[in-house]
């Protein structure tokens, strides 16, 4: 520990100090000694490809590696326990919200410390608490107001971690004076403190990686499963990743990811809603291929369906699982509303399901009952669905990725577009990564896309349906009209404790920057904390 180059910039706390032990920072230095250094060339060759991108070229496969295309070879066996994810509920690591999703009826909770969460450091030391505890069965938490207490039931879900992407830093720990890369803060606290408890389990170390681009992001997250292995002198393999596929360029990659972890990886998952917002932001200098409002932008689309099948061909064709995304839809109270929902959700995923995923995601334990009866109706007593090779799905190439959306840009989708990235950001700024907003579940990447429209229609000129151009100023105005509807509908109180005011004021310099921001977080992260 003397020799560690870990510099901490807050205090620490009765929390951190169970975290943060001696050992635990050793870890943590190892890694971050040996990986931390190789993110910022992994990072500037994302930008350079985006130079290419903006210079008019479009995302392909690359020549190449056809050879890793083209010829045969598997991914290693999946453990039994991860054969079975039919059904995945999603969420923050907050106690409540842990408990709530390791007791529901699915097979497996993803605790999220990235698009669902808000990076505080407060946040993310509990986040660690509540997973380590939770894997040692001894989670419970008192809820007073409402005189409940919450405790896991027998048989909960099987939990995956979730890090953060890539780009984001950790700012409370420097390592060599820099900020430590956060994925691997939350994947190196995650493997110290649950690795031993999880093979006495039966069960091995689980992750999801978010936001990868290219297969040599998944080449290093390789080689830190590897190190991180030896280490603690783990059998290879105890470690396993299932990877979204959530960005434009790495659609164009995916056996090339599956090729890199394949002594790791189990499954490819169709993160949707980043994907959504990565379409917008790496073809943000292709005026042909803007996107219409958010809501017409749905998996039956004719690029997005292709997304899902060609994920599925890929992984069953390498004995990896091709799991769904996410509908953002939560239940309502209002019962013909709840099921005008339902039905949305249903449609979903018969979709996904009758392309052949092998799973799905729901953001909400209310929806965990229609979504059984789909998959059971699909898959009867399977466990999955790796049979269905859709080797006959010869007509998804480049062409059939990249195509535009129809769809029309209207002031109604432009308004809600605003009001949703407004309130989103200032639930963000406050420490909250994940709200329910007009009925939808928004987070990190929905509300990316709804930011990022506006900065694309702006950029391109578009026309909206009823005939003007979408200029600074018209979003400008809108903006001054939304934020007073949103300040009305939060009430006084709530504007000034939740940050508001700053959040529009981020919104708005985001949107109207000449360059696109790659993450609305990189700049909220500086309002954080
Ligand atoms: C694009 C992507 O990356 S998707 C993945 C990231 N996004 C997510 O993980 C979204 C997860 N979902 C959520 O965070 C929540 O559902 C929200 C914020 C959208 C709505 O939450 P709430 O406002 O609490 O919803 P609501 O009041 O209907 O909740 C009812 C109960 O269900 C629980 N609940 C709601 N969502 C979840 C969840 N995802 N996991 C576990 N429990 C949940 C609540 O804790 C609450 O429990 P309680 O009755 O014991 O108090
Ligand atoms: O992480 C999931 C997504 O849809 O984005
Ligand atoms: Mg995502």
């Amino acid at each position: 520990m003397s020799d560690t180059q870990l510099k901490f910039t807050k205090p620490a706390t009765a929390a951190s100090e169970q975290i943060f032990t001696a050992s635990a920072v050793e870890f943590l230095n190892q890694l971050a000694t040996h990986f931390a250094g190789e993110i910022p060339p992994l990072l500037a060759q994302r930008e350079a490809d985006q130079a290419r991108y903006d210079k008019g070229e479009l995302p392909d496969f690359d020549p190449a590696t056809a050879a890793v295309r083209d010829s045969d070879w598997r991914v290693a066996e999946i453990p039994r326990d991860l054969q079975k994810r039919r059904l995945e509920i999603t969420g923050p690591v907050d106690r409540k919200m842990v408990i709530n999703a390791l007791n529901a009826d699915v097979d497996v909770f993803m605790a999220d410390f990235e698009d669902a969460q808000s990076p505080t450091w407060d946040g993310l030391i509990d986040g660690q608490l509540n997973l380590r505890d939770a894997n040692r069965g001894e989670i419970s938490f008192e809820d007073t107001a409402k005189g409940k207490r919450y405790q896991l039931n027998e048989n909960p879900a099987l939990l995956i971690a979730r890090v953060r992407g890539l780009h984001l830093p950790e700012k409370h720990i420097l390592h060599q004076g820099k900020p430590l890369p956060g994925a691997l803060l939350d994947f190196a606290m995650y493997v110290f403190h649950n690795h031993q408890q999880r093979l006495a389990n039966g069960s091995g170390v689980y992750f999801y990686l978010p936001k990868l681009q290219h297969s040599r992001e998944a080449a290093w997250w390789s080689k830190v499963f590897t190190f991180t292995e030896d280490y603690f002198e783990l059998k290879r393999g105890t470690i396993r990743a299932t990877v979204l596929i959530e960005t434009l360029p790495a659609v164009f990659q995916m056996h090339e990811i599956l090729h890199a972890l394949k002594e790791h990886i189990v499954a490819l998952n169709c993160g949707r809603w980043d994907y959504i917002f990565s379409y917008i932001k790496t073809l943000r200098a292709h005026a042909d291929r803007v996107l219409p409002d958010r809501q017409v932008v749905s998996m039956d689309k004719p690029f997005l369906n292709a997304y899902s099948r060609l994920l599925i061909q890929t992984c069953h064709k390498r004995g990896a699982l091709a799991m769904g995304g996410m509908a953002a839809f939560i239940p309502s109270k209002d019962e013909a509303e709840n099921e005008r929902i339902l039905a949305k959700v249903k449609a979903d995923k018969e979709q996904e399901f009758g392309n052949g995923h092998d799973g799905t995601w729901i953001a909400h334990p209310g929806l965990a009952t229609t979504v059984k009866e789909v998959y059971q109706r699909y898959l009867g007593d399977s466990d999955n669905q790796l049979q269905v090779l859709r080797e006959n799905d010869t007509d998804i190439d480049q062409a059939l990725l990249l195509q535009p959306c129809e769809g029309e840009r209207t002031e109604q989708g432009m308004r809600a577009n605003i009001r949703v990235s407004v309130q989103y950001i200032a639930a963000w700024i406050s420490g909250k990564g994940c709200v329910p907003i007009y009925g939808l579940m928004e987070d990190a990447a929905t509300a990316e896309i709804s930011r990022t429209s506006i900065w694309q229609w702006i950029t391109h000129a578009q026309l909206l349906s009823d005939g003007r151009t979408v200029t600074r100023e018209l979003f400008e105005s809108m903006l001054a009209e939304e934020a007073e509807v949103v300040r009305n509908e939060v009430g006084e109180t709530r504007w000034e404790a939740e940050n508001f005011a700053p959040a529009v004021e981020l919104f708005a310099r985001l949107t109207v920057a000449d360059q696109l921001d790659d993450f609305l977080t990189l700049p909220g992260y500086q309002l954080l904390d």
